[in-house]
Protein backbone atom coordinates (compact mmCIF):
# COMPACT_ATOMS: atom_id res chain seq x y z
CA UNK A 1 0.00 0.00 0.00
CA UNK A 2 1.72 3.27 -0.72
CA UNK A 3 1.74 6.21 1.87
CA UNK A 4 -1.42 7.83 -0.06
CA UNK A 5 -3.19 5.46 0.01
CA UNK A 6 -2.52 4.99 3.85
CA UNK A 7 -3.18 8.35 4.45
CA UNK A 8 -7.06 8.15 2.63
CA UNK A 9 -7.21 4.93 4.84
CA UNK A 10 -7.14 6.55 7.99
CA UNK A 11 -8.52 9.54 6.94
CA UNK A 12 -11.86 7.38 6.02
CA UNK A 13 -11.46 4.75 9.67
CA UNK A 14 -10.77 7.96 12.14
CA UNK A 15 -12.68 10.58 10.37
CA UNK A 16 -9.79 12.62 10.96
CA UNK A 17 -7.13 15.40 9.43
CA UNK A 18 -5.13 15.50 12.44
CA UNK A 19 -1.82 14.46 12.86
CA UNK A 20 -0.64 14.06 16.20
CA UNK A 21 2.66 15.34 17.00
CA UNK A 22 5.23 13.59 18.80
CA UNK A 23 8.06 15.66 20.22
CA UNK A 24 8.97 14.69 23.47
CA UNK A 25 10.20 16.89 25.86
CA UNK A 26 11.54 15.00 29.17
CA UNK A 27 11.35 18.28 31.35
CA UNK A 28 7.82 18.71 30.43
CA UNK A 29 6.77 15.12 31.35
CA UNK A 30 4.18 14.21 33.99
CA UNK A 31 4.74 13.01 37.45
CA UNK A 32 6.93 10.04 37.52
CA UNK A 33 8.66 10.27 33.78
CA UNK A 34 9.55 14.23 34.54
CA UNK A 35 13.11 15.00 33.84
CA UNK A 36 13.49 11.20 32.39
CA UNK A 37 14.91 10.81 29.19
CA UNK A 38 15.14 7.22 29.25
CA UNK A 39 11.00 7.58 29.48
CA UNK A 40 10.75 8.99 26.35
CA UNK A 41 9.37 5.69 24.66
CA UNK A 42 7.02 4.58 27.27
CA UNK A 43 5.66 8.96 27.51
CA UNK A 44 4.98 8.62 23.54
CA UNK A 45 3.68 5.25 23.56
CA UNK A 46 1.00 6.19 25.91
CA UNK A 47 -0.13 9.05 23.63
CA UNK A 48 0.05 7.02 20.11
CA UNK A 49 -2.42 4.39 22.30
CA UNK A 50 -4.89 7.35 23.69
CA UNK A 51 -5.52 8.65 20.08
CA UNK A 52 -4.70 5.66 17.34
CA UNK A 53 -8.04 6.01 17.05
CA UNK A 54 -8.18 9.68 16.30
CA UNK A 55 -5.23 10.22 13.87
CA UNK A 56 -4.29 10.74 10.07
CA UNK A 57 -1.54 10.15 10.80
CA UNK A 58 1.54 10.05 13.37
CA UNK A 59 4.78 12.86 13.47
CA UNK A 60 7.60 12.02 15.28
CA UNK A 61 10.20 15.05 14.94
CA UNK A 62 13.47 13.52 15.19
CA UNK A 63 15.21 16.46 16.72
CA UNK A 64 13.75 15.33 20.03
CA UNK A 65 14.77 12.20 19.85
CA UNK A 66 18.04 12.08 18.38
CA UNK A 67 18.73 15.21 21.42
CA UNK A 68 18.46 12.65 24.15
CA UNK A 69 20.45 10.09 22.42
CA UNK A 70 16.78 8.64 22.05
CA UNK A 71 17.15 6.70 18.55
CA UNK A 72 16.88 3.69 19.64
CA UNK A 73 13.51 4.47 21.60
CA UNK A 74 12.07 5.98 18.06
CA UNK A 75 12.82 2.69 16.64
CA UNK A 76 10.78 0.98 19.67
CA UNK A 77 7.94 3.83 19.40
CA UNK A 78 7.39 3.12 15.42
CA UNK A 79 7.05 -0.69 15.79
CA UNK A 80 4.68 0.04 18.34
CA UNK A 81 2.61 2.04 16.00
CA UNK A 82 2.81 -0.53 13.87
CA UNK A 83 1.34 -2.92 15.95
CA UNK A 84 -1.09 -0.55 17.99
CA UNK A 85 -2.26 1.39 14.62
CA UNK A 86 -1.25 -0.08 11.84
CA UNK A 87 -3.74 1.72 9.55
CA UNK A 88 -1.95 5.27 10.61
CA UNK A 89 0.71 6.33 8.85
CA UNK A 90 3.94 7.32 10.34
CA UNK A 91 5.91 10.70 9.00
CA UNK A 92 9.33 11.32 9.99
CA UNK A 93 9.79 14.82 10.53
CA UNK A 94 13.63 15.35 9.51
CA UNK A 95 13.26 18.16 6.98
CA UNK A 96 16.65 16.67 5.55
CA UNK A 97 18.46 18.23 2.72
CA UNK A 98 21.62 17.42 1.44
CA UNK A 99 24.30 16.21 -1.67
CA UNK A 100 22.48 12.72 -3.63
CA UNK A 101 24.88 10.51 -2.23
CA UNK A 102 24.12 12.04 1.36
CA UNK A 103 20.61 12.12 0.75
CA UNK A 104 20.58 8.57 -0.44
CA UNK A 105 21.87 7.50 3.28
CA UNK A 106 19.11 10.13 4.72
CA UNK A 107 16.75 8.20 2.97
CA UNK A 108 17.77 4.39 3.96
CA UNK A 109 17.45 5.75 7.60
CA UNK A 110 13.95 7.22 7.10
CA UNK A 111 12.61 4.31 5.42
CA UNK A 112 14.81 1.52 6.64
CA UNK A 113 15.86 2.13 9.73
CA UNK A 114 12.98 3.80 11.14
CA UNK A 115 10.42 2.27 9.07
CA UNK A 116 8.37 5.41 8.11
CA UNK A 117 5.95 5.67 5.79
CA UNK A 118 6.65 9.56 4.95
CA UNK A 119 9.31 11.83 5.55
CA UNK A 120 9.89 15.95 5.51
CA UNK A 121 12.43 17.43 3.17
CA UNK A 122 14.26 21.07 2.36
CA UNK A 123 13.89 21.64 -1.29
CA UNK A 124 16.52 24.63 -1.23
CA UNK A 125 19.39 22.14 -2.40
CA UNK A 126 17.37 21.03 -5.47
CA UNK A 127 15.64 18.06 -7.05
CA UNK A 128 19.20 15.79 -6.92
CA UNK A 129 18.62 15.90 -3.23
CA UNK A 130 15.21 14.87 -2.93
CA UNK A 131 15.35 11.94 -6.09
CA UNK A 132 16.70 9.38 -3.64
CA UNK A 133 14.10 9.29 -1.69
CA UNK A 134 11.58 8.77 -4.48
CA UNK A 135 13.65 5.77 -5.48
CA UNK A 136 11.24 4.13 -2.69
CA UNK A 137 8.01 2.45 -3.87
CA UNK A 138 5.17 4.07 -2.29
CA UNK A 139 6.66 6.06 0.26
CA UNK A 140 6.06 9.59 0.53
CA UNK A 141 7.53 13.06 1.20
CA UNK A 142 6.57 16.24 1.94
CA UNK A 143 8.50 19.56 0.24
CA UNK A 144 9.06 22.48 2.88
CA UNK A 145 6.60 25.01 0.75
CA UNK A 146 5.45 28.02 3.27
CA UNK A 147 6.54 27.08 6.69
CA UNK A 148 4.71 28.14 10.14
CA UNK A 149 7.38 30.21 11.33
CA UNK A 150 7.55 34.14 10.79
CA UNK A 151 10.78 33.53 9.46
CA UNK A 152 9.55 31.10 6.73
CA UNK A 153 8.91 34.90 4.88
CA UNK A 154 12.50 35.70 4.56
CA UNK A 155 12.81 33.36 1.76
CA UNK A 156 10.11 31.77 0.97
CA UNK A 157 7.92 35.09 0.16
CA UNK A 158 10.40 36.18 -1.94
CA UNK A 159 9.72 37.03 -5.34
CA UNK A 160 11.70 34.43 -8.44
CA UNK A 161 11.97 37.82 -11.05
CA UNK A 162 11.87 41.12 -10.47
CA UNK A 163 8.78 41.94 -13.01
CA UNK A 164 4.84 41.92 -11.10
CA UNK A 165 3.62 38.73 -11.39
CA UNK A 166 6.58 36.62 -10.98
CA UNK A 167 6.17 33.45 -9.09
CA UNK A 168 7.32 33.73 -5.03
CA UNK A 169 9.75 30.77 -4.56
CA UNK A 170 7.23 29.03 -1.60
CA UNK A 171 4.31 29.15 -5.15
CA UNK A 172 7.17 27.77 -7.13
CA UNK A 173 8.54 24.70 -4.95
CA UNK A 174 4.35 23.79 -4.95
CA UNK A 175 4.92 23.95 -9.23
CA UNK A 176 7.82 21.98 -8.78
CA UNK A 177 6.02 19.17 -6.51
CA UNK A 178 2.63 18.96 -8.34
CA UNK A 179 4.32 18.72 -12.09
CA UNK A 180 7.83 17.75 -13.07
CA UNK A 181 9.58 16.81 -9.61
CA UNK A 182 6.35 14.34 -8.81
CA UNK A 183 7.89 10.85 -9.88
CA UNK A 184 6.28 8.50 -7.67
CA UNK A 185 3.42 10.49 -7.25
CA UNK A 186 3.93 10.46 -3.66
CA UNK A 187 5.20 13.98 -2.82
CA UNK A 188 3.09 16.34 -0.78
CA UNK A 189 3.41 19.99 0.35
CA UNK A 190 4.20 21.77 3.89
CA UNK A 191 2.12 24.82 4.66
CA UNK A 192 1.73 26.24 8.05
CA UNK A 193 -1.47 26.91 9.58
CA UNK A 194 -0.74 30.10 10.79
CA UNK A 195 -0.48 31.42 6.87
CA UNK A 196 -3.76 30.71 5.77
CA UNK A 197 -4.01 32.73 2.23
CA UNK A 198 -1.15 30.76 1.51
CA UNK A 199 -2.39 27.30 2.16
CA UNK A 200 -5.21 28.65 -0.16
CA UNK A 201 -2.64 29.70 -2.62
CA UNK A 202 -0.94 26.47 -2.45
CA UNK A 203 -4.19 24.67 -3.19
CA UNK A 204 -4.99 26.39 -6.70
CA UNK A 205 -1.26 25.54 -7.81
CA UNK A 206 -1.28 21.96 -6.13
CA UNK A 207 -4.74 20.66 -6.42
CA UNK A 208 -3.45 17.50 -5.92
CA UNK A 209 -0.88 17.08 -3.68
CA UNK A 210 -1.21 16.20 0.44
CA UNK A 211 -0.60 18.85 2.79
CA UNK A 212 0.85 18.75 5.95
CA UNK A 213 -0.12 21.49 7.79
CA UNK A 214 1.31 22.33 11.13
CA UNK A 215 0.66 25.56 13.51
CA UNK A 216 -2.70 24.75 14.91
CA UNK A 217 -2.44 24.55 19.04
CA UNK A 218 0.60 25.75 20.85
CA UNK A 219 1.59 27.97 17.45
CA UNK A 220 -2.15 30.03 17.54
CA UNK A 221 -2.93 28.64 13.89
CA UNK A 222 -6.75 29.29 12.91
CA UNK A 223 -7.75 25.54 12.80
CA UNK A 224 -10.78 26.46 10.99
CA UNK A 225 -9.48 29.04 8.39
CA UNK A 226 -6.87 25.82 8.26
CA UNK A 227 -10.09 23.27 6.81
CA UNK A 228 -11.15 26.33 4.44
CA UNK A 229 -8.33 27.33 2.55
CA UNK A 230 -6.96 23.38 2.19
CA UNK A 231 -9.51 20.91 2.26
CA UNK A 232 -10.62 19.25 -0.83
CA UNK A 233 -12.03 15.27 -0.69
CA UNK A 234 -9.27 14.27 -3.22
CA UNK A 235 -6.58 15.01 -1.76
CA UNK A 236 -5.95 14.67 2.13
CA UNK A 237 -4.68 17.26 4.42
CA UNK A 238 -3.24 16.61 7.28
CA UNK A 239 -3.27 18.98 10.49
CA UNK A 240 -0.58 18.63 13.06
CA UNK A 241 -0.83 19.67 16.36
CA UNK A 242 1.89 18.23 19.05
CA UNK A 243 2.47 20.49 22.24
CA UNK A 244 -1.15 21.31 22.62
CA UNK A 245 -1.42 17.07 22.88
CA UNK A 246 1.38 15.78 24.59
CA UNK A 247 1.13 18.54 27.23
CA UNK A 248 -2.73 19.09 27.69
CA UNK A 249 -2.21 17.87 31.35
CA UNK A 250 0.94 17.59 33.77
CA UNK A 251 -0.44 15.78 35.71
CA UNK A 252 -1.03 11.63 36.06
CA UNK A 253 -4.07 11.90 33.71
CA UNK A 254 -2.21 13.03 30.43
CA UNK A 255 -3.12 10.31 28.41
CA UNK A 256 -6.86 10.78 28.74
CA UNK A 257 -6.07 14.53 28.60
CA UNK A 258 -4.14 14.54 25.49
CA UNK A 259 -6.65 12.41 23.97
CA UNK A 260 -9.26 14.91 24.96
CA UNK A 261 -7.61 17.37 23.39
CA UNK A 262 -6.85 15.13 19.85
CA UNK A 263 -10.85 14.33 19.98
CA UNK A 264 -11.53 18.41 20.31
CA UNK A 265 -9.37 18.81 17.42
CA UNK A 266 -10.18 16.08 15.26
CA UNK A 267 -14.19 17.32 15.94
CA UNK A 268 -12.88 21.25 15.10
CA UNK A 269 -11.28 20.37 11.91
CA UNK A 270 -13.91 18.13 11.12
CA UNK A 271 -16.48 20.59 11.36
CA UNK A 272 -15.10 22.93 9.20
CA UNK A 273 -15.14 21.37 6.04
CA UNK A 274 -16.49 23.29 3.46
O1 LIG B 1 6.55 24.76 9.03
C1 LIG B 1 6.70 23.93 9.93
C2 LIG B 1 7.22 22.66 9.70
C3 LIG B 1 7.30 21.78 10.74
N1 LIG B 1 6.89 22.12 11.98
C4 LIG B 1 6.98 21.07 13.04
O2 LIG B 1 5.66 20.76 13.46
C5 LIG B 1 5.60 20.62 14.88
C6 LIG B 1 4.73 21.70 15.47
O3 LIG B 1 4.64 21.55 16.86
P1 LIG B 1 3.54 22.35 17.75
O4 LIG B 1 3.88 21.95 19.15
O5 LIG B 1 2.18 21.87 17.34
O6 LIG B 1 3.75 23.79 17.51
C7 LIG B 1 7.05 20.66 15.35
O7 LIG B 1 7.53 19.34 15.35
C8 LIG B 1 7.75 21.46 14.28
O8 LIG B 1 9.11 21.08 14.15
C9 LIG B 1 6.38 23.35 12.21
O9 LIG B 1 5.98 23.70 13.33
N2 LIG B 1 6.28 24.23 11.17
Amino acid sequence: MTFLEMLQGAQERNGSMLCVGLDPEPKRFPGALKGDAGRIYDFCARIVDATADLAIAFKPQIAYFAAHRAEQQLEKLVAHMRSTAPHVPVILDAKRGDIGSTAEQYAVEAFERYGADAVTLSPFMGFDSVQPYLKYEGKGAFLLCRTSNPGGDDLQNQRLGSIEGSPLLYEHVAKLAQGPWNLNGQLGLVVGATYPVEIERVRAIAPRLPLLIPGVGAQGGDAAATVRAGWRADAPIVVNSSRAILYASSGDDFADAARAEARRTRDLLAASRP
